[in-house]
């Protein structure tokens, strides 16, 4: 609440934006790119882009191509505010792969931070497509597996020659990186920074913290300072003990960037991304910008996809699931996510779902309460086609990359503007179409309308749906609601009951 209000009063100009952010680069002033006009791009690259479908780059990617590999050459840190979809990943993913392809020694030099599991595997996709065939190789922390085969897979320990027993007292072995990049989530990171032999970040050239608001609006063990405390520490040592560098520091320290004087060792260049980057300017004070450059899309703070098409649908309260099944039908199975206002909601509406009989749609349900395993599937088989719609809480609302989906419905009207933006650009990706549709009670049509004037959104039509197919569903709904009790009656039940075994267990102890 207090940082929207914050926002929103930066918005009003009562704060003052940060003077790099009032020139901008407008990205919007920047067309498609096919790869063969790219500057620079390694041909290897090429043929891998080729390979996952990718022809030419989209303006967000060619805009940062400019600022990184271009003539712009990485020498300011870049804030990149570009609509959903509109392809942030690849446009820093690219920049980092082309710049350490001509790295001889193995080592970590590109850390990608990203709020959740999910998202994390989704980006480190991303890499994998494009990272091996120029020799480089990607590392994932997200706690997806146990943290001794996340190591494992992190960490290289030199193989030992036959016969040669080491001393490890006399004889340290040096543990190193066996990734080029990391992409990981801020718990993860910690742990590994904490306590994982052989993990270091002195060797780190890049640095993204992507959907940046949501990432610095929570501190999670304050990874921030921890991870630039830990980029910054070597620096110091390095003029206080030359003596303890090892090879691969000397290594690091032979580029001299250009454009700063003094230093014999490449600058740690920031990228920061999001589609409702925040321009507050404590918050951001954080990331230690240098010299940062804004990259936005024209003059509109937040934008929507282009081919996103926005309807509301009013109802009264109690008809809502009425509304939401007829509207699904409408849809005839296209791919759909329905996002509720709580994990609780998402699952009882789930559950209601379920209960109005064949649908001919497979519904799924998909929640920070759920299981990473459960959660894993769920994405999958949405991805596959064996699941049509997805019920949601927050949890899918950011970056959640899914093909095909055609509409996304708030089944609760969305509470600020950024949740509006970031829950709709699940679809119309990538310069597809898509539609948004809001479902509200007459009381909250003039709140609405006011949300999205926020992002100029002037046109916001009411999609009528066909009175008969409401009304008959009317009985199965009173059915379905009936079921639905019965099921909360039950499941509040075996949690007593869960609750109970489980304290007379520790009393017994
Ligand atoms: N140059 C390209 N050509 C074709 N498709 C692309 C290109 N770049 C990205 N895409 C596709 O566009 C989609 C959106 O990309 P991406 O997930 O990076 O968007 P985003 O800007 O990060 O969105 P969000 O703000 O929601 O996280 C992905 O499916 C990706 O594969």
């Amino acid at each position: 609440m207090e940082e929207e209000a914050k926002e929103q009063q930066i918005a009003r100009k009562k704060v003052a934006v940060l003077p790099w952010m009032r020139s901008p680069v407008d990205v919007s002033s920047f067309e498609n790119c096919p790869l063969t006009q790219l500057p620079f791009l390694n041909p290897r690259l090429e043929a891998a882009l080729c390979d996952s479908g990718i022809d030419s780059l989209f303006p967000v990617q060619v805009a940062v191509w400019q600022e990184t590999v271009g003539p712009g050459s990485f020498e300011r840190d870049l804030c990149v505010n570009s609509p959903t979809g509109s392809g942030k990943t690849l446009a820093y993913a690219l920049p980092i792969v082309q710049m350490l392809s001509t790295r001889s020694v193995k080592c970590l030099r590109a850390l990608v931070v990203l709020p959740t599991r999910d998202l994390a595997l989704q980006v480190r996709d991303v890499f994998a497509s494009i990272a091996p065939a120029v020799g480089l190789s990607v590392g994932l922390a997200v706690g997806q597996s146990s943290i001794s085969e996340e190591i494992s897979m992190l960490i290289e320990r030199p193989k030992l020659e036959a016969g040669i027993c080491y001393d490890p007292h006399h004889q340290p072995i040096e543990l190193q990186s066996a990734v080029d990049i990391l992409v990981a989530t801020p718990g993860r990171l910690m742990d590994h920074i904490n306590n994982t032999k052989g993990f270091t970040l002195e060797h780190l050239r890049f640095l993204v913290v992507d959907e940046t608001d949501r990432l610095l609006r929570e501190s999670y063990q304050s990874w921030l300072p921890m991870v630039l405390q830990c980029t910054n520490s070597t620096v110091d040592s390095f003029f206080s003990n030359p003596s303890t560098f090892g090879s691969l520091k000397t290594i690091r320290r032979i580029g001299v960037e250009r454009g700063f004087k003094n230093k014999g060792h490449p600058r740690l260049v920031k990228m920061v991304l999001s589609a409702t980057l925040t321009q507050d300017p404590t918050k951001l004070s954080q990331l230690h910008l240098h010299h940062p450059l804004f990259l936005t899309t024209g003059h509109i703070r937040y934008k929507l996809p282009e081919h996103l098409h926005s309807f509301k649908l009013i109802c009264e309260q109690q008809m809502k699931p009425l509304y939401l099944v007829s509207l699904l039908k409408n849809l005839q199975g296209e791919k759909c996510i329905v996002f509720t206002s709580s994990v609780e909601s998402t699952h009882r509406l789930c559950t209601l779902l379920k209960f109005f009989g064949d649908l001919g749609i497979k519904i799924k349900e998909y929640s920070g309460h759920q299981h990473q395993t459960l959660r894993s599937k769920t994405l999958r088989a949405f991805r596959e086609g064996g699941v049509q719609v997805v019920v949601s809480s927050d949890a899918m609302t950011r970056g959640m990359d899914v093909e095909g989906v055609r509409n996304v419905i708030n089944y609760d009207k969305p509470p600020y503007i950024k949740t509006y933006i970031h829950r709709a650009g699940r679809t119309a990706r990538a310069g597809n179409s898509g539609r948004c549709f809001t479902l509200l009670h007459q009381d909250e049509v003039k709140q609405f309308k006011k949300l999205l004037k926020k992002a100029d959104i002037d046109s916001c039509p009411v999609h009528i749906l066909p009175s008969d197919s409401i009304e008959s569903l009317r009985s199965t709904y009173d059915a379905a609601l009936e079921k639905l009790k019965e099921n909360v009656e039950m499941e509040a039940f075996k949690k007593r009951k869960l609750g109970f075994k489980s304290s007379s267990k520790m009393k017994k102890r």
